[in-house]
């Protein structure tokens, strides 16, 4: 089935003294190709994890993730592991800061994408790419993360407090390029803690 699915997603996270919490209980969500999914909650309640788990970089402790049909989890396949693009809430912890912007953007780059089209996408001038990510604002740095993840031509994005350090044009701007990925066919999830931005923004909403 097309989309990205997770069913009955549970984890258990150990705690020091190794008591066991469980983190998410029975999760089910559908993000469907062209539509963008809202997941909300209070802090704590486990968007983060199910986020991770969702793009194949944390296994569940039970339950099953496929993208448009291939296995995410509990096991991620080769061909998998390329469909899911992650955008995370701090572009400085998750942009290495040896590399110019461009050179983030260039290292995972499909190689028939059309950059120009990347930077147009997320408002990015050329001038800036070969500034180092301590050289520019964490909006700048925020919309290089974001041309990286496009550049991979993934067929979902999952968005982690994409938002929360910036600025509302910044974040108009992001939110347009999460619309335009949407209309091309792309799925998004979007995690925020901002209800009035994923209420204006999203087809679908899952409160944890
Ligand atoms: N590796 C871990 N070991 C133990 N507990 C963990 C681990 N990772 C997460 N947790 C716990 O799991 C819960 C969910 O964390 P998570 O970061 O997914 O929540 P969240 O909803 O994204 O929170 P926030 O909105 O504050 O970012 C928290 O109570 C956290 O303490």
């Amino acid at each position: 089935m097309s989309g990205l699915i997770a069913k009955e997603v549970t984890v258990d996270c150990r705690l020091p003294g190794g008591r066991s919490v469980r983190v998410l209980d029975a999760i089910d969500l559908h993000v469907q190709p062209g539509s963008i999914f809202g997941l909300v909650g209070p802090s704590g309640r486990g968007k983060t994890t199910l986020g991770r788990v969702l793009a194949g970089l944390a296994k569940p402790t039970s339950g099953s993730v496929t993208c448009d049909g291939v296995p995410i989890a509990p096991k991620l396949s080769r061909i998998g592991r390329g469909r899911i693009g992650m955008v995370f809430q701090s572009p400085r912890r998750s942009c290495d800061p040896r590399l110019t912007l461009g050179r983030t953007i260039a290292l995972t780059a499909k190689r028939d994408i059309r950059l120009d089209d990347v930077l147009a996408a997320v408002a990015l001038t050329p001038d800036l790419l070969g500034r180092y990510p301590v050289q520019v604002s964490d909006g700048q740095l925020q919309r290089a993360a974001m041309a990286r993840v496009l550049a991979t031509k993934p067929s979902y994005l999952i968005l982690d407090e994409p938002t929360a350090m910036l600025d509302p044009a910044t974040t108009a701007t992001l939110m347009d390029a999460v619309r335009q990925f949407v209309g091309a066919g792309g799925g998004a999830l979007l995690i925020s803690h901002d209800h009035e931005l994923v209420n204006a923004i999203s087809d679908q909403i899952l409160s944890l």
